[in-house]
C-alpha cells in the first residue's frame, strides 16, 4: 500500500512506477471575477499512461486535447479529480519538482532571440542545476546526449532563430529530453514536420519511451502514423468522453471511425488509413497480370508489384468517384496487360521494358465500350471522363448518380 503523500510503498521497498494516471479529472477555464464562472472542456477522464509506452492522444480540432495536455502540465488547475505521477499527486508537488519530473514540447513559439540551440537545450537542465544555475560536466553530458537523440548535434551552434520549424521542433524537443523527466508531454509535435521527419520523430518517442522507461503523451492530428505507432490510444470523442485502448481495438470497434468519418473522408479499418469519400458514380474492377514473383526458397510471396498497382489504380478510380469492387460484375473495367519493369513505382507507363514504344498498358471498358490506354495517367483522365459522363446522363434523366451505400464505398 503506497502512502498517498508521498507514493512510496509503507514496506520501504522501491517504488512502483505506475506512471501517470488521471481520476475523474476535469478541465477547462476559469473566467469572470474571481474565476467564478467556468467553461469545462473535458470531464470525468479516466486513464493511465504507462511508464515505457507512447499514449497517443487523438480528437478532432476543438476536442480538448491542448487543454487537457496543458493541465497535466500544471499550467492550469484541474477543475475536478486528479492526476498523479508514480502514485505522487502532480498537486503536491511545487514547480521545480514538478519541472524535474515533467517535460514538454507545447506549440506556443518560445521567444529565444540570440541564444544557440545548445544554449536552448541547456535550459532543460535548469530544474537540476544549483540557485547559481551553473551547469556541471554531467549537466553538459546530459545536454550532449539530448542534441544527439533528436539528431540535431549539427545545429548545436546555430541562432535558434535562424533554423527552419522542423530543425526548430527538434530542438524543441531535445530541451524537454534534458529535464530527464520521467513523463514527457507534447502537442502536435510533428506539425512542422516533412514526413521522413515524422515518423523519424515517431520512432524516436518510442525509443525514448522504451530505454528510458518515460511514459509518452503526445497530441497529434497525424492519425494514421499515430496508429502505426503508438502503444496506446486516448481518443476523445466528439461526446467529450475520453475512450483508451490499443490502436487495433479502437480500430475494430469502430471508434476511430466513428470520431474521423466525415463525408469527405472514410476510415477504412482493413488498411488503418482515410480515404477521401467522392460521389460514387458506379462499380469498378481491377484485373492485373498474374503475379510471377515466387520467393527463391519455393515459398509464395505476394507479389509487391500487385500490390503497388493495384493500390495506384484503386486510388486513381475511387477519386474520380468509382467504388471499386474485389469481384462480380462492375460498371467499369481496368486490366492492367503487364507490370512495369524492375518492379519500379507505378507513376508512368505499363509494359515490358517500361513500353517505351507506347503500346498498350491498360485495356478499359465502360458502358459498352472498350478502349487501349497506355499509362496510368490516362486511365486516371479516362475514368474521370466516363464519370463525368454518368453524371450528366442521370442528372438529365433526374435519376442521380448511385449513392454512397448503393455503390458500396461506404460499407
Ligand atoms: N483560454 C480559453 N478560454 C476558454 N476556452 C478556451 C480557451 N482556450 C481554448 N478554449 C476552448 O476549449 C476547447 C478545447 O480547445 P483545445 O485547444 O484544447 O482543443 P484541441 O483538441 O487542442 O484543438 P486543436 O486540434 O484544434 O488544436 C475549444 O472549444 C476552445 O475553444
Amino acid at each position: 500500500m503506497a502512502s498517498p503523500k508521498t507514493g512510496q510503498p509503507a514496506d520501504g521497498s522501491a517504488p512502483r512506477l505506475e506512471g501517470l494516471r488521471l481520476e475523474g479529472l476535469a478541465v477547462g477555464y476559469r473566467a469572470g471575477r474571481a474565476g467564478r464562472r467556468t467553461r469545462t472542456v473535458l470531464a470525468g477522464l479516466d486513464a493511465t499512461a504507462a511508464r515505457g509506452d507512447l499514449t497517443v492522444l487523438l480528437g478532432p480540432n476543438g476536442a480538448g486535447k491542448s487543454t487537457l495536455l496543458r493541465t497535466l502540465l500544471g499550467l492550469q488547475p484541474p477543475l475536478g479529480g486528479r492526476v498523479t505521477l508514480d502514485g505522487v499527486d502532480l498537486r503536491s508537488l511545487g514547480p521545480a519538482r514538478r519541472a524535474r519530473r515533467i517535460g514538454a514540447v507545447l506549440t506556443e513559439r518560445v521567444d529565444v532571440a540570440m541564444m544557440t540551440a545548445r544554449d536552448v537545450v541547456a535550459l532543460g537542465r535548469h530544474p537540476h542545476t544549483g540557485p547559481t544555475g551553473a551547469r556541471t560536466a554531467r549537466d553538459e553530458a546530459v545536454v550532449s546526449w539530448a542534441l544527439a537523440a533528436v539528431d540535431a548535434e549539427h545545429l548545436a551552434a546555430r541562432a535558434l532563430d535562424e533554423l527552419s520549424d522542423g530543425e526548430r521542433q527538434r530542438v524543441m524537443v531535445a530541451r524537454a529530453l534534458a529535464q530527464e523527466p520521467s513523463l514527457l508531454l507534447l502537442d502536435e509535435p510533428s506539425a512542422f514536420l516533412d514526413a521522413p521527419s515524422r515518423v523519424a520523430l515517431a520512432a524516436l518517442l518510442r525509443r525514448l519511451a522504451r530505454e528510458r522507461g518515460l511514459a509518452v503523451v503526445v497530441s497529434t492530428h497525424d492519425l494514421e502514423l499515430a496508429l502505426r505507432t503508438a502503444d496506446q490510444v486516448w481518443l476523445l470523442g466528439r461526446d467529450g468522453a475520453l475512450r483508451a485502448g490499443s490502436p487495433e481495438q479502437l480500430t475494430l470497434d469502430g471508434r476511430i471511425a466513428a470520431v474521423f468519418d466525415g463525408d469527405e473522408l472514410r476510415f477504412d479499418p482493413a488498411s488503418a488509413t482515410f480515404t477521401p469519400r467522392p460521389p460514387v458514380v458506379g462499380t469498378a474492377r481491377i484485373s492485373l497480370p498474374t503475379p510471377a514473383a515466387t520467393a527463391a526458397d519455393g515459398r509464395d510471396e505476394p507479389d509487391p508489384r500487385a500490390a503497388a498497382l493495384r493500390g495506384a489504380l484503386e486510388r486513381a478510380l475511387a477519386r474520380a468517384g468509382w467504388a471499386v469492387r474485389a469481384a462480380g460484375p462492375a460498371d467499369l473495367e481496368v486490366a492492367a496487360l503487364a507490370y512495369p519493369a524492375g518492379g519500379r513505382p507505378v507513376d508512368g507507363r505499363v509494359g515490358p521494358g517500361g513500353n517505351a514504344g507506347g503500346e498498350a498498358g491498360f485495356r478499359c471498358a465502360a458502358d459498352g465500350v472498350t478502349r487501349a490506354l497506355a499509362t496510368i495517367a490516362d486511365v486516371a483522365a479516362w475514368a474521370r471522363a466516363q464519370a463525368d459522363a454518368r453524371a450528366a446522363r442521370a442528372a438529365q434523366t433526374g435519376a442521380g448518380p448511385a449513392s454512397r451505400a448503393d455503390g458500396g464505398a461506404r460499407s
